[in-house]
């Protein structure tokens, strides 16, 4: 996936000023900055909430920027919120198998006529929510209503419901918020997995300074909309501008 001088405002307020990116298959970036830096802003852009005023998105190639939110799944990008998005009534494995929908979807007419190529396919998404459940320590949770799960649960449960629409790019909105420090390294072991086991690209949106420290091979900082910085942990833990976004001094 690749930014170019991509700008979003709001009645004026420029939220995001020419930023740039450039993430590689397999990569795991993280992005990180103050509060109202823009970090939203962009995953929004690039998973179709909204539309940028100027740039380009590019991933695998084409341009993406300005397309619907199913077409961006369709092409392999998902997403995690800031807050639970899952459908509390439903058990934990029909979450994640609804969420396989998205990208797959089965048509009306084969539900009903329930032929080889339908069972084939239930059978396929069945198998790789079973897997990602297994993935997330959620198998033995399986039948239960999401709703009933521990929140930490219910993190691991969104990043598997990402997974089910086996993305290329998965795009992670503070995956640790509200976790324990325990459940935060369990989390990143998580995430260094999934991109071993499905070579996925992963970017992370995040204020838990060790995660992205220690997660991430790049980090981009924002500050007020714009790039500060791009680097290694060790190159941005030394630059000055980003000393100066978040203490206010160099
Ligand atoms: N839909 C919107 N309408 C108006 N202003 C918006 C909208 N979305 C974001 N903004 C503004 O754009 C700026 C960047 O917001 P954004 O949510 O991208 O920041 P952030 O870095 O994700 O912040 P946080 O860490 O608090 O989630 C902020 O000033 C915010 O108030």
């Amino acid at each position: 996936m690749r930014t170019a001088d991509l700008t979003k405002a709001f009645r004026g307020l420029v939220a995001l000023r020419n930023h740039a990116i450039s993430v590689g298959a397999g990569e795991i970036v993280g992005i990180i900055g103050p509060n109202g830096s823009g970090k939203s802003t962009f995953f929004n852009l690039v998973t179709g909430f909204s539309r940028p005023n100027a740039g380009t998105i590019e991933f695998l190639g084409q341009s993406i920027a300005g397309l619907s939110t199913a077409a961006i799944v369709e092409r392999g990008i998902a997403r995690t919120f800031q807050g639970s998005r899952l459908f509390g009534s439903l058990s934990v494995r029909d979450n994640v198998l609804a969420a396989a929908q998205l990208r797959h979807p089965i048509g009306p007419l084969a539900a009903i006529v329930r032929g080889a190529r339908y069972r084939e396919r239930l059978a396929a998404a069945q198998h790789y929510a079973d897997e990602l459940l297994e993935l997330m320590a959620l198998k033995p949770k399986a039948r239960q209503p999401a709703s009933a799960l521990p929140y930490g649960d219910q993190r691991r449960l969104e990043i598997a419901r990402a997974l089910a629409t086996q993305p290329r790019l998965l795009l992670l909105d503070e995956p640790a918020a509200g976790l324990d420090s325990h459940e935060t390294r369990i989390l990143a072991g998580l995430i260094r997995t999934i991109r071993d086991r499905y070579g996925i690209a992963v970017v992370v949106v995040e204020h838990d300074m060790d995660l992205i420290m220690t997660l991430c091979e790049r980090i981009q900082v924002l500050a007020t909309g714009e790039v500060i910085c791009t680097g290694t942990p060790a190159e941005v833990r030394s630059n000055s501008r980003v000393r100066e976004a978040y203490l206010g001094h160099a």
